[in-house]
């Protein structure tokens, strides 16, 4: 028993936005149908790296689903779309505006055979406004959202961050929109269209910066490794190379100070008394500490800090996270039997339910797995999914 048994998806996204958004969906339970493009499938089986044919990428975000391949240009490959769509609860599609509708498979017309339906639309930009008909990439939307510009060192050349922190926002914008209209939905029987822009999920996580700017004006500036707010709470050297210290609060401030580094002193010193003193200060108190964390190794420092109840980290590698044992121990890596690759080890679960645990009952599908078992099941026989086939409507 799973927490979204019964909600029936029909997926037409590609890449990574929608498709992560129904991979989340289909790990919580529900019945994911992704519908493939005819010629080439989704554009994400062309991105390596590949192991014997297939993209890695492709397998990572599309567990919990089944593949089908459509031709949606093709009355009757529609019309294998439409009695899909009869049935279903969500589709999740992230087009650019207006594909949807010369495909014929846009919310109007699937409400007007489906009044229950609910339909998110994931795009760069969103369905209306100016920039509506421009296509969109993450690394678009952090240069145009400001993210770029707080990222990194102040005047130095803008960075984006390490992973597609816009698309996977969007994908889980999705998430909680698509389980509020259900929601609304089984109270109302109303279904409804959901328009989440992948250049706008990620603006109203601005909101430290927002105080700054919205309170007083500040234009928030990029900070490197130093927090906006918090100090001492960023990344510092040690003997042997990083420590990331968290003291955003008074009392592991005060704690790192007596029991980590012991320097009670600091407490009193004018410079570093409330948080915005320390906060002012920062270059002062990080060559301090710094001078005193290059005595020992991040191993030992982190043990310090462990046994005085001041949060502190180290900073990994991918692999060194992965392999952490605390990770190990939540299920942070899971792996499933792919059709062709064998065992293939992927990502675990962002939440843990105690009485209906996420899981992965299905792996990425090939391309076009399930074409016949899901057509059998809408009641069409080997001779006309043959026939189908064979006039390029299915693959
Ligand atoms: C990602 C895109 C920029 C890609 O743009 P394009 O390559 O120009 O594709 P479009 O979406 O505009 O159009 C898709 C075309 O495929 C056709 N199409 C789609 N599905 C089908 C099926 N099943 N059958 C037949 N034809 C199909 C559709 O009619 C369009 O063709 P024609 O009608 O003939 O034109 C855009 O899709 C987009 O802005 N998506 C929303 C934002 C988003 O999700 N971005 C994240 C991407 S990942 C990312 O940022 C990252 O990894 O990093």
């Amino acid at each position: 028993m799973l927490p979204l048994d019964g909600l029936r998806v029909l997926d037409i996204s590609q890449i990574m936005a929608g498709p992560y958004c129904t991979m989340v969906l289909g790990d919580m339970g529900a019945e994911v149908i992704k519908v493939e493009k005819a010629k080439g499938g989704d554009d994400s089986r062309q991105m390596g790296p590949y192991v014997e044919g297939e993209s890695m990428c492709f397998v990572q975000i599309n567990r919990n689903k089944k593949s089908i391949a459509l031709n949606l240009k093709d009355p009757d490959g529609r019309e294998i779309f439409y009695q899909l769509a009869r049935e279903a609860d969500v589709i999740v599609e992230n087009y650019r505006p207006g594909v949807t509708q010369s495909l014929k498979v846009d919310f109007e017309t699937i409400r007007g055979m489906n009044p229950g339906i609910i339909y998110c639309s994931i795009s760069g930009f969103g369905q209306t406004g100016p920039y509506r008909e421009k296509g969109g990439f993450d690394l678009v939307a952090q240069g145009m959202t400001g993210l770029m510009s707080m990222t990194g060192e102040a005047g130095k050349r803008p960075m984006k961050t390490g992973i597609a922190v816009y698309d996977i926002g969007a994908g889980i914008t999705a998430v909680y929109s698509i389980l509020a209209a259900y929601i609304h939905r089984q109270k109302t029987g109303e279904g409804q269209h959901i328009d989440i822009a992948v250049a706008e999920c990620g603006l109203p996580w601005f909101t430290w910066e927002a105080a700054g700017y919205f309170g007083n004006g500040t234009q928030p500036e990029a900070t490197g490794w130093r927090h906006r707010v918090s100090a001492p709470y960023q990344s510092l050297r040690t003997a042997d190379g990083y420590l990331m210290l968290g003291c955003a609060n008074q009392r592991t401030w005060e704690r790192f100070c007596q029991d980590v580094v012991n320097r009670p002193e600091w407490m009193e010193d004018r410079r570093f008394v409330t948080n915005q003193d320390r906060r002012q200060n920062v270059e002062a108190l990080e060559a301090l500490i710094e001078e005193i964390l290059a005595a020992d190794t991040t191993e030992n420092w982190l043990a310090r800090c462990d046994a005085a109840g001041v949060p502190a980290g180290p900073v990994n590698t991918f692999e060194q996270a992965l392999q952490d044992k605390h990770y190990q121990a939540r299920g942070m890596v899971q792996s499933f039997q792919h059709p062709t690759l064998g065992k293939v080890d992927t990502l675990g679960f962002a939440s843990k339910f105690s009485s209906t645990p996420q899981e992965i009952r299905q792996s990425a599908p090939l391309f076009a797995q399930h074409t016949d078992e899901v057509l059998e099941e809408l009641g069409l026989d080997a001779s006309r999914i043959a026939a189908l086939r064979a006039g390029g409507a299915v693959v």
